[in-house]
């Protein structure tokens, strides 16, 4: 039996990071994971899989050139199957690369098995080694639970992981359909129908609730539906799937409640994940998930009620993100060994890789109003910028809310080209307490696309009562908090 400081079950971004942390706190760390290879969903069928497919699909049908070259896509796409399923093979095996060197680097030793506990201190390890199942046990003084989710297959959909898939089958053996549904228009959903569709395959895409990405500002998801719809996707919103069969080519027939029939060559379904809790031993050490296989913990120290073991990432729920889970995981690895680390800032950006991409931080319109705040927007075109009249920018929005009495920022919300890197500008600005005076006062780089900034604050400047001009606050720094341990 092999004895050790801290284990982390997953090594996805929350584990990775958790590991890595304590490794650097002088721990003996292990990492157990029952993949092939570590890095998680995030490396092996979710984050990077999805945004390398992403960039191949943009750079091979010349998307972001479209404008100057009339491009169209899908042949050659098609013809360069080979091409994008050898790219994400080639990420994948460089990410792991890297993994694997800062583990060993960091002395944090790996384990390839699936773990469930024994008891609040021992996990065994099912290992399947050639003909044969090994099992060990091993013992720690803390243990991380970062076992991710796993996609929501219910009964009623006849996955075949060929014309039906999911998506983690998806990115497995990538192939392009001439058609294809997309059931479910959460985050997932919107970025492989939006994907395909710049592929120009036929996407239709259904969701039940008569709005999606409730969390994004609503004027900038109707910017993104407006561009979807010019470039043909059908948008099925308020409609479930009564039925789905397989008709005699295997292909994929949705029956709506409304009774409208979906055909299509391929089917993804992305109606929502669910924690990989079910087999790893909760009940030996008297916790319990949720209906959705969610561990609940203390936010500020990723302590679960039995105060040795921890758990982060997309196992406790929202966001489920790879950038927040890293942050857990540190959290989870400082707090463990009692290394306090300053509380995290209340707003974090949330990047959606659609085509185009979407990216948020901060409150939306519809928030600011409902938590009262007296305000203004401002809004920048980012066709109406030198630089996207040298890139052929047709479309995109970024969009500033300021508090009206204080000129404080308070949510920036962009759509198009470069709107997951442009929102770190206002995730800085925002954290640090600041507003209006910081992109008026400040010049910017030209030609950018950062100048939409400059472009929204004037805007919304324009607009506020002439009294409040040259009146907008200092700013205040923030206080630092620390993360002390719990009691
Ligand atoms: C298609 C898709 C696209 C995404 N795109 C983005 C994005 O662009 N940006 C972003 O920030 N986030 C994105 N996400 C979310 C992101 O991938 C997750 O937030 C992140 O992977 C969660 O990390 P994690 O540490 O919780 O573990 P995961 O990455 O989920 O990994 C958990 C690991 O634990 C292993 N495991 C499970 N049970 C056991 C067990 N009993 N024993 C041993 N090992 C076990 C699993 O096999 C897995 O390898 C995307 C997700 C998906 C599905
Ligand atoms: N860029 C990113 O950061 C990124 C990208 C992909 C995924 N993720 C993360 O992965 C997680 C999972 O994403 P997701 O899109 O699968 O889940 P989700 O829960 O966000 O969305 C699921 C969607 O499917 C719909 N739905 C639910 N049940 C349904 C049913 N039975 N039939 C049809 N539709 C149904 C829901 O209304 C919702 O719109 C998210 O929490 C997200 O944070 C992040």
């Amino acid at each position: 039996m092999s004895s050790y400081d801290f284990v982390v079950i997953g090594s996805g971004p929350a584990g990775r990071r958790a590991a890595i942390q304590a490794a650097k706190l002088k721990k003996s760390v292990l990492v157990i994971d029952d993949r092939g290879s570590v890095g998680g969903v995030s490396v092996h069928t979710g984050t990077i899989p999805s945004k390398t497919l992403r960039e191949s699909v943009l750079n091979l049908t010349g998307w972001r050139e479209r404008q100057f070259y009339n491009r169209r896509s899908t042949d050659k796409a098609q013809s360069n199957c080979a091409a994008l399923n050898s790219r994400l093979s080639k990420t994948l095996h460089h990410e792991v690369d890297v993994l694997e060197q800062q583990f060993a680097r960091n002395n944090v030793h790996t384990l390839q098995g699936r773990a469930q506990f024994v008891d609040r201190h021992t996990l065994q390890v099912e290992r399947h080694e050639a003909d044969r199942t090994a099992t060990e046990l091993v013992t720690a003084d803390r243990i991380l639970v970062t076992v991710g989710t796993k996609p929501f297959r219910p009964d009623y959909v006849p996955f075949n992981d060929r014309t039906v898939l999911d998506s983690d089958a998806i990115v497995a053996d990538l192939t392009i359909p001439r058609s294809l549904t997309v059931i479910g228009a959460g985050v997932i959903g919107i970025e492989y129908a939006t994907i395909f569709s710049a592929l120009d395959v036929p996407v239709t895409l259904i969701e039940p609730r008569d709005s999606f990405l409730d969390f994004v500002d609503r004027e900038v998801i109707s910017n993104f539906t407006q561009q979807l719809l010019d470039r043909g996707m059908s948008i099925r919103l308020g409609c479930s799937a009564e039925s789905i069969v397989l008709d005699e080519m295997d292909c994929p027939v949705v029956t709506l409640n409304d009774g409208r029939v979906v055909r299509s060559e391929m089917l993804l379904f992305a109606a929502g994940r669910k924690g990989a809790t079910d087999n790893i031993g909760l009940d030996k050490i008297a916790l319990e998930a949720d209906h959705r296989g969610r561990l609940t913990v203390n936010p500020d120290t990723m302590q679960t009620s039995v105060d040795n073991i921890y758990a982060a990432g997309d196992v406790i729920g929202f966001p489920s993100l790879a950038s927040t889970s890293m942050e857990q995981g540190r959290i989870a690895a400082c707090h463990a060994f009692d290394a306090p680390m300053p509380t995290a800032p209340h707003h974090f950006p949330y990047g959606i890789y659609a085509v185009p991409e979407i990216s948020t931080i901060g409150y939306s319109e519809e928030q600011a109003r409902e938590k009262g705040f007296v305000f203004e927007c401002g809004i920048a075109r980012l066709r109406e910028t030198s630089r996207g009249h040298i890139m052929g920018l047709q479309s995109g929005i970024l969009k500033c809310l300021f508090e009206l009495e204080t000129g404080k920022l308070l949510g920036v919300h962009a759509v198009g080209e470069g709107a997951t890197e442009l929102i770190h500008i206002g995730q800085a600005v925002l954290n640090l307490g600041g507003g209006i005076d910081f992109f008026m006062e400040n010049t910017f780089n030209y030609p950018t696309l950062a100048e939409a900034y400059k472009i929204a604050a004037l805007d919304a400047w324009n607009r506020m009562a002439p009294a409040k001009k040259g009146e907008v606050v200092k700013l205040k720094k923030p206080k630092s908090k620390s993360r002390k341990k719990a009691a």
